[in-house]
């Protein structure tokens, strides 16, 4: 199974310049083989880093872009924690009128469901399973996992990543593509998440992740392959896991050097 590749830069501008660098060609083939382009995007500071350099991308077709999140707050879209609403100020809004993704294919939690966490979560499945053209003939799911074109992760400190906790049962699920928590230990407490079969079953993943705060946290997944942590038990079957971070999160790791980035 491929290891990580790790392409360390030294300010977070440089970060943000390599993922819209690593995006455009992923958008490129996903469109060029599919005729679109999948993605699921964490929140916290990710949709920020991700979006300076990418909101002013001319050569992607985002019209081809469906979006999607790898967890979301159950809250209401304008509600400050929504996800949704972070990806949206971030990047939805600031692309050029001609370039703008359709409305229909940003697909965010469902705002009747918000006060109940398992019914949002088994309804993004079905809003999964619907682009994913996975429904069966007699409109049962297929078991067939979806396979996103990207994920976009960060990691917190304790090395939960989505909003998949360590220890947490959620970190076990392995049928359901969607679930939810409600005791989250990082607010606001109920969320829902995609699981780790479904986040392994991406063409690519990439963590996004910055600042010396993070530096053993990174050590523990990359190096050390600590498996308590969720972030580390995502591995690809294809490609590498990527990771897309500063030298102050890469401290303690052998990273890759700009001069030698290339995908
Ligand atoms: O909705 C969420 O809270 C995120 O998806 C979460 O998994 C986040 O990616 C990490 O907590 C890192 O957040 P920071 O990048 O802000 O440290």
């Amino acid at each position: 199974m491929p290891q990580a590749k790790v392409f360390s830069f030294a300010s977070t501008d440089d970060v943000s310049h390599a993922l819209d660098k690593f995006l455009e060609d992923a958008s490129r083939e996903s469109i060029a083989r599919s005729g679109k382009f999948t993605i699921a995007f964490s929140g916290g500071s990710l949709p920020a880093t991700a979006s300076k350099y990418l909101q002013h991308n001319t050569k992607i077709d985002f019209t081809r872009w469906h979006v999607f999140f790898a967890d979301e707050r159950c809250v209401k879209h304008n509600d400050a924690d929504s996800n949704f609403k972070l990806v949206k100020d971030e990047l939805l809004d600031k692309l050029a009128s001609d370039g703008k993704i359709p409305a229909n294919q940003v697909h965010s939690i469902s705002e009747s469901l918000v006060n109940d966490s398992e019914k949002a979560a088994s309804d993004y499945q079905q809003k999964i399973a619907q682009v994913f053209a996975v429904i069966g003939d007699d409109n049962s799911q297929s078991t067939v996992l979806p396979e996103f074109d990207c994920i976009l992760l960060g990691i917190g400190p304790d090395g939960h990543t989505c909003s998949l906790f360590p220890g947490f049962p959620q970190l076990d699920e392995k049928v359901k593509w969607v679930t939810h928590i409600d005791n989250s230990p990082k607010p606001p407490p109920s969320r829902i998440t995609l699981t780790l079969p479904v986040v392994n079953n991406a063409r690519k993943v990439a963590f996004v992740v910055t600042g010396a705060g993070k530096r053993t946290t990174i050590r523990d997944i990359v190096d050390k392959r600590d498996l308590s942590l969720p972030a580390a038990r995502v591995a690809m079957s294809v490609d590498p896991v990527y990771w897309f971070v500063d030298d102050a999160a890469a401290q303690d790791l052998d990273v890759v050097k700009p001069s030698e980035f290339k995908l």
